[in-house]
């Protein structure tokens, strides 16, 4: 029997979609109707996919409105994309192709400027267009040998850090990640169900909650610049010594102080001599920030964020450069979707963008501007990995000194 693809689900599929999305995440093939209750608060059902083969469903896809931070603040509109599975029944027969390609479409309709996702495993996606275009880095931090006095826990600047609970959080939190959109590149917006599912009002049976120590930075002008989430196992040696490992389930910072504060704070909190932090920018202030920064372990350094333009000049227009400068790239675009010769030109106040019949001056893949735009990748590098042609001499460099930034891009969450 031919499996039948449905590009919009109705209310009664989801049972077996989520069936199908725990089996494909390797979780019981189950589907409690707590959990069904949540996914449908969460989802968008007209851009929610499903191949079904007979009663059972075999394959998940789903997508969802995003805003996505820009270099410089601004922010585009985003196909965000999650959930994808093929049963392994089903896998290798070309569906995650079919599912994709139509909501790619659908999105580019739509006028998304790119479309996102945060992939499982990096050779997944890169046929389909998106370029990696965030790294995060974990550190596993030996406090004993991180330098930090441990009898000074309190902000240097006259700020101040207080525990907080979760309802402070959910009425707090939702700002002050606005105020970091605002300021970090990368960084996506948070809708309410996230804040509930962060902050334990709403749960997956998969994700059973701890409820953790939440702390608040204010700068000396009580304004709330700061924001931790930690947990702490309880692990003693032999010989009566503490051994607890805290681990940040999030923590956001709006200034330096902030971030300075509240590292500052769990490095020094009494009995914590592992510290755990999260997935980080990978230029996070934290390893700088210790007396030793060799006490600070890489745990992890991998791609995040993945990146699919759909609008070249929106995307370009949108985000800001450095310096004056143009460039002419051509974009391939097996797909048709984001295509063709565009002129870029740039310059403090702004950029222009739009096709052009001029000579190019770098020709690359459509998933390479993924990669490129939110400034973190350099096209030298590219260029020397045979990613990029430069038909210019200079070219790449020139990219370099237009799109990349100071400090790196970082989205700290998973979708
Ligand atoms: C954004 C997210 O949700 S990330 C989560 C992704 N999901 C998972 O990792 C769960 C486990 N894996 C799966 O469910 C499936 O294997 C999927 C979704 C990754 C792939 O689904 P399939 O239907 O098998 O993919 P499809 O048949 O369309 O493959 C298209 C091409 O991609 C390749 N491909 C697909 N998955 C992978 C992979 N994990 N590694 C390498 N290549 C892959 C296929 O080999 C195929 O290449 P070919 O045309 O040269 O033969």
């Amino acid at each position: 029997m031919a499996v039948e693809l449905r590009t919009s689900l109705a209310d009664s599929d989801l049972t077996n979609w989520t069936r199908a999305l725990n089996a494909g995440f390797l979780r019981p093939p189950e589907a409690s109707k707590e959990e069904v209750e949540l996914r449908r608060d969460q989802m968008d059902l007209s851009r929610t996919q499903g191949v079904f083969d007979g009663d059972r469903c075999v394959a998940t896809f789903r997508s969802f409105a995003q805003r996505l931070t820009a270099v410089g603040g601004a922010d585009v509109p985003a196909d965000a994309i999650s959930n994808v599975t093929v049963s392994p029944t089903h896998r290798r027969r070309g569906l995650l192709g079919r599912m994709m390609e139509h909501d790619l479409r659908a999105a580019k309709e739509r006028g998304d400027a790119v479309a996102t996702l945060i992939a499982a495993e990096y050779p997944i996606y890169g046929r389909y267009g998106f370029g990696p275009a965030t790294w995060v880095t974990e550190w596993q931090v030996d406090v004993v040998r991180a330098g930090l006095d441990p009898r000074h826990c309190a902000p240097v600047d006259g700020g101040r850090v207080d525990f907080a609970d979760a309802d402070e959080v959910r009425e707090l939190g939702p700002a002050l990640h606005e105020r970091l959109r605002a300021r970090q590149h990368g960084v996506i917006d948070r809708p309410d169900l996230w804040w509930q599912i962060n902050t334990g009002q709403r749960q997956f049976p998969h994700q059973p909650w701890t409820e953790p120590f939440y702390v608040l930075y204010r700068s000396p002008d009580d304004s709330v610049d700061g924001l931790l989430a930690y947990t702490a196992d309880d692990h003693w040696e032999g010989n009566k010594r503490p051994h607890n490992t805290a681990t940040v389930l999030g923590l956001t910072g709006v200034t330096p102080a902030a971030e300075r504060a509240l590292w500052h704070f769990l490095l020094s909190v009494d009995w914590v001599t592992r510290v755990n932090t999260g997935r980080r920018a990978p230029d996070d202030l934290l390893p700088l920030l210790l007396g030793d920064p060799r006490a600070a372990q890489v745990t992890t350094h991998a791609d995040w964020l993945w990146l699919r333009p759909l609008d070249v000049p929106r995307l370009l227009k949108t985000r800001t450069y450095p310096v004056e400068g143009s460039l002419v790239l051509e974009l391939r675009d097996e797909a048709g979707l984001a295509g063709g010769r565009y002129f870029l030109e740039t310059g403090p106040s702004g950029a222009a963008c739009a096709t052009t019949g001029r000579t190019a001056d770098l020709t690359m893949d459509i998933g390479e501007l993924g990669t490129l735009w939110l400034g973190d990748e350099s096209a030298v590098r590219l260029t020397a990995l045979g990613r990029i042609t430069e038909e210019r001499p200079g070219a790449a460099a020139l990219a370099d000194r237009l799109l990349r930034t100071p400090r790196r891009p970082w989205c700290p969450d998973v979708f």
